[in-house]
């Protein structure tokens, strides 16, 4: 019987390469088509039936009991992943395989990856910030994957990524469009979502490295 085709990798070693390339000389990656688009239409299913029955929670920001809702500051709703789909299932191996080569290109030591879906209403955004304190933080690299398909030219809700040493120079603006995948240094890169003019849908997530203080573990959210 003739051996059974090996399933394609649901990431391509290619991509793989550019991206921790892009990573370690600029501190950001963004690679387009980063995943299947099948995976990419499944979440973003599974994200309007989470929003259209209303399983969705404002969002906050700071983590722990100095968590606090600041419509003011981010105006997303979430929900973290729980591993309940295939295609929730597929998204996380994907970045299992992608924190093993971070590993193996970087030395950081990543053990945990957490992440959750966001949608953003019409009007609403994240202003600039910090995914992590310098210093204090454990989330070591951010990571949005975008689910909208035909994000309009005029869509509004561009991320845009600052340089380190000068928060208030542009280095990256990136279209929230199905299928891009966007990567940087939580602890360096300020980054803001400019307001969205059509409701835009989002996988979030970081690897971090779990530091104890103490006797108390970080908490991961
Ligand atoms: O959705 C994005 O483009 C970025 C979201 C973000 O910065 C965050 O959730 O911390
Ligand atoms: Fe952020």
């Amino acid at each position: 019987m003739p051996a059974a085709p090996a399933p394609a990798p649901l990431l391509d070693p290619v991509a793989l390469n550019l991206l921790i390339d892009e990573l370690v000389e600029h501190g950001y990656s963004v690679r387009p088509d980063f995943l299947p688009r099948q995976v990419i239409a499944q979440l973003n299913d599974e994200l309007t039936e989470l929003e259209t029955r209303q399983q969705l929670t404002a969002a906050g920001i700071g983590r722990g009991r100095e968590h606090d809702l600041r419509p003011d500051i981010r105006g997303d709703a979430i929900r973290w992943l729980d591993r309940n789909s295939r295609a929730q299932r597929a998204y996380l191996e994907a970045m299992n395989v992608l924190k093993d080569e971070l590993n193996r290109a970087l030395y950081l030591g990543l053990f945990e990856y957490e992440a959750h879906f966001a949608h953003y209403p019409v009007g609403s955004f994240y202003k600039k910030h910090l995914d992590s304190f310098r210093g204090r933080g454990n989330r070591l690299i951010s990571s949005v994957l975008y689910l909208n398909e035909d994000w309009p030219r005029d869509g509004g809700g561009e991320i845009v990524l600052y340089d380190p040493e000068d928060d208030s120079r542009e280095i990256a603006r990136v279209t929230p469009e199905a299928g891009t995948f966007v990567c940087f240094l939580s602890e360096q890169i300020p980054h803001e979502v400019l307001p969205t003019h059509q409701a835009r849908a989002s996988v979030t997530g970081w690897f971090r490295r779990n530091s104890s203080q103490g006797n108390l573990v970080d908490p991961a959210r």
